[in-house]
């Protein structure tokens, strides 16, 4: 049987910044359709890698293929056209302020000179925004415009989701909402997700296997057990600060 090319694949990778390795020597491959969680501390080169299978960073030494080509090799506007596969959602939800929802979700194909008002409806209801499409961001909640930046990002069917602490800026309860997102996006969708984040709970919730960085090295990949999925059957706020207060 043919194997599917991977999505992306890091031989011997390094970033370095002065005497700085932001990556060091990493050798990653990212498979098609699978949610993978990065974690590590601060400084530890997450960002420094979601710029690596976003091709706007480049190898100091090694390799990467994205979708089975080396970006550095494309030229600008067909590195363009690769990224435009690749969706982002960041943890300040970077949404346009003077732009109502819908617009805000419309603009990845406004830029390519699109206009798909039914893809731009649908992406509305898949994340249950239908009521709010003309509303502005600052109407809504955090989850709400993490919602509107999931969907803004999935408008154009990207093949890789690249989230940078998506969660971070959430509770807990709202959190667990994204999550459900991010999963049935992977589900729906065939999307592969990479998940930066610090919260482990998170990559426990839905990721397949987790990448464990470390001043720049790739210490170690664990596969995520199916019991971590696991969620407790009370999930109001009040349990939930019962259990982590051990009270
Ligand atoms: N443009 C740059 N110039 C110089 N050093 C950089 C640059 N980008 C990253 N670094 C350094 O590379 C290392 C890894 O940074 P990176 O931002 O990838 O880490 P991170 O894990 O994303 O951290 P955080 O969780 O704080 O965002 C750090 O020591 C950082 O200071």
């Amino acid at each position: 049987m043919l194997q599917a090319t991977p999505v992306a694949a890091l031989d011997a990778v390094t970033v370095s910044y002065g005497s700085t390795k932001a990556l060091d020597n990493v050798d990653l491959t990212i498979e098609r359709g699978e949610i993978i969680g990065v974690i590590g501390e601060s400084g530890a080169g997450k960002s420094t890698l979601l710029g690596i299978l976003d091709a706007v960073e480049h190898p100091t030494t090694g390799r990467v293929l994205i979708e089975g080509t080396d970006p550095k090799e494309l030229s600008g506007r067909a590195r363009r056209q690769l990224r435009r596969r690749i969706g982002m959602v960041f943890q300040g939800f970077n949404l346009l302020s003077n732009r109502t929802v819908r617009q805000n979700i419309a603009l990845p194909l406004k830029l390519q000179r699109r206009s798909e008002p039914t893809l731009v409806t649908e992406l509305l209801d898949y994340v249950g925004l239908s009521d709010h499409a003309d509303r502005y961001p600052a109407q809504l909640s955090g989850g709400q415009k993490q919602r509107v930046a999931i969907a803004r990002a999935l408008v154009t069917r990207p093949g890789l989701l690249l989230c940078d602490e998506p969660t971070s800026a959430l509770d807990t309860r709202t959190t667990a909402d994204i999550l459900d997102l991010l999963a049935d996006t992977r589900r729906d969708f065939g999307t592969t997700i990479v998940l930066v984040t610090h919260e482990l709970d998170a990559v426990g919730a839905i990721c397949d296997r987790a990448a464990i960085l470390e001043q720049g090295a790739l210490k170690s990949i664990l596969a995520v057990a199916p019991s971590a999925r696991e969620r407790p059957e009370d999930t109001s706020y009040l349990a939930h600060a019962r259990r982590v207060l051990g009270a």
